[in-house]
């Protein structure tokens, strides 16, 4: 049985107070609502710390935005994944596309972050997604055969039960535009083939793939419907609680 889960990425969004406030208010409906689908918070990593507090016992878990392909030395400015689980942090975003364009992450080196992850007992969600350009060019599908692949050559396959990985189209991020529910099955099940392929059915069937890009109230219930979407990585929407929460309701 695949996980379903709704992830909520905070990016660079909320002051302190906010984010608590916004995590408190979560967890009280989550513990009311019980959803189907295990629910993620990813909070910049200046505020893992007391959320990893906050909701210690509860049925969310808080995930870092990001880690180091290092394991530790001089890398200003840079969390090891070493670091993250010394604050009870267990799970991190990787490859996000805002980090593949602004801070230049390339796939082997996204590899090293989850193989340092995988080191310590961690998990990574691994986000992968052309840009409006590939598509264009009809290059889609080998963009992202070239991500999942190259990311994931190194890792034990051991390693690799129940990961999580996130198609996010770059043209889709933040902008309003959603992958149609077919675009995105037919590239959710595209990925599973790809990881099939390289790792074996077995992992490929017990692999999470999460859509992301402008998810919101009024279109989370056809994704989620597709076959091979498990969930949800949710931006914007997942700042407001009373649109993260009918997002998480729509993942049965
Ligand atoms: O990048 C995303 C989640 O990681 C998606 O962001 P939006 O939901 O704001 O489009």
């Amino acid at each position: 049985m695949r996980r379903k889960i709704v992830a909520g990425n905070w990016k660079m969004n909320l002051t302190f107070q906010e984010a608590k406030e916004l995590a408190l208010r979560l967890n009280t409906w989550v513990k009311a609502n019980k959803p189907t689908a295990e629910v993620i918070i990813a909070p910049t990593h200046l505020y893992l710390e007391q959320l990893n507090k906050d909701l210690k016992n509860s049925h969310i878990t808080v995930a870092s935005q990001n880690v180091s392909a290092m394991e530790n030395g001089a890398y200003t400015g840079d969390v090891s994944a070493e670091q993250l689980l010394s604050i009870g942090t267990k799970m991190s975003i990787v490859g996000h596309s805002e980090r593949r364009a602004y801070h230049y992450e390339q796939d082997k080196y996204i590899g090293k972050k989850i193989t340092h992850l995988y080191e310590l007992g961690m998990s990574p969600i691994l986000c992968v997604g052309e840009k409006l350009e590939d598509r264009d060019a009809g290059k889609h599908f080998d963009v992202v055969q070239e991500q999942v692949t190259v990311a994931l050559e190194r890792q034990k396959e051991e390693d690799l039960k129940n990961l999580i990985v996130a198609y996010e189209p770059v043209w889709a991020i933040g902008t309003g535009k959603t992958a149609s529910p077919d675009q995105a099955q037919e590239m959710h099940a595209f990925i599973r083939k790809t990881i099939g392929a390289q790792h074996g059915i077995s992992i490929a069937n017990s692999t999470s793939i999460l859509y992301g890009g402008s998810v919101n109230p009024g279109n989370a219930r056809d994704l989620f419907e597709q076959y091979d979407i498990d969930g949800g990585l949710v931006g914007g929407a997942s700042l407001k609680l009373e649109d993260f929460t009918t997002i998480i309701s729509a993942n049965k």
